[in-house]
């Protein structure tokens, strides 16, 4: 398999009032296509971060990354801007739909953006909305749409133009744990079925059993990672663990 994401030696360092913060300090990590990606690891430890550098939304203070074999430091304004849209899919806790919009221009957006034709737009969302069981809202608007709903709504946006990647900050954050698992299933699904990559941040373990391989990150460096091997509720309990090892919390299992 080929390498979608490769980040050698990165660091991220803010400074405020003279004091450094190293929010990611020396990661390392090789992401293939086709993976289902996770990271974990406590509040502050530098997640969200390390997500918004591979997302190209920032950039390191140090070191190299490299997206489809593409140093993303040759890339800036109005290229970089392109290269985010043509190949990354965003999915964030808070949906981030459009209210103003019905739930077909929603999901429409990006290819509207990217200069697609009606037809093609409309064959496309229909194809993807069936999949993610939208097909009876599509002419809805988000007030009218569960907290599952929209998060679906926001996964078939974002995997409609097909990107390299899907990046995930905390998507279930905002879910009940049947929504949750509803669009996790979904995600699975995708990644089987597509060979999307997916790379997803969670504080939690359920959700991040969905993954095949999760790196387990404190004060911005990794502290280890956990491969799937076996089934999902294997994997569940080996998260609690090293959550555990790590001082974490346990959370429900289902
Ligand atoms: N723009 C910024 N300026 C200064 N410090 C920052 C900035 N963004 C993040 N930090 C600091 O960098 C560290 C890592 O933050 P980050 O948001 O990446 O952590 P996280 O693991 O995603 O946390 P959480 O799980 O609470 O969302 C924290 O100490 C945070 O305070």
């Amino acid at each position: 398999m080929a390498n979608v994401i490769e980040t050698k030696g990165i660091k991220k360092i803010y400074k405020a009032k003279g004091i450094e913060t190293y929010a990611v300090n020396g990661v390392d990590i090789t992401i293939e296509e086709g993976e289902f990606f996770g990271i974990m690891g406590p509040s502050g430890s530098g997640k969200t971060t390390l997500l918004n550098l591979m997302s190209t939304i920032d950039s390191p203070t140090e070191g190299q990354i490299n997206f489809k074999g593409m140093d993303l430091a040759t890339m800036k304004g109005k290229k970089l801007a392109e290269f985010r849209r043509k190949n990354i899919g965003f999915l964030f806790q808070d949906f981030n739909l459009l209210n103003n919009l019905s739930i077909m221009d929603n999901i429409a957006l990006p290819l509207v953006l990217a200069g697609v034709k009606t037809v093609t737009v409309k064959k496309k969302i229909n194809e993807l909305a069936s999949f993610f069981g939208l097909s009876e809202h599509l002419y809805k608007y988000p007030y009218q749409l569960s907290g599952g709903q929209k998060q679906r709504v926001a996964a078939t946006r974002a995997l409609i133009t097909k990107p390299a990647v899907i990046l995930a900050d905390e998507p279930t954050g905002a879910l009940d744990s049947k929504s949750a698992s509803e669009l996790l299933e979904n995600l699975r699904k995708t990644n089987e079925k597509f060979g999307s990559t997916i790379v997803m941040v969670t504080h939690d373990a359920f959700t991040a059993s969905y993954c095949d391989r999760i790196i387990f990150i404190q004060d911005g460096k990794i502290l280890t990672q956990l491969k799937k091997d076996g089934n999902r509720k294997n994997l569940y309990k080996r998260i609690l663990d090293q959550l555990a090892s790590m001082g974490g919390i346990n959370h429900e299992c289902d």
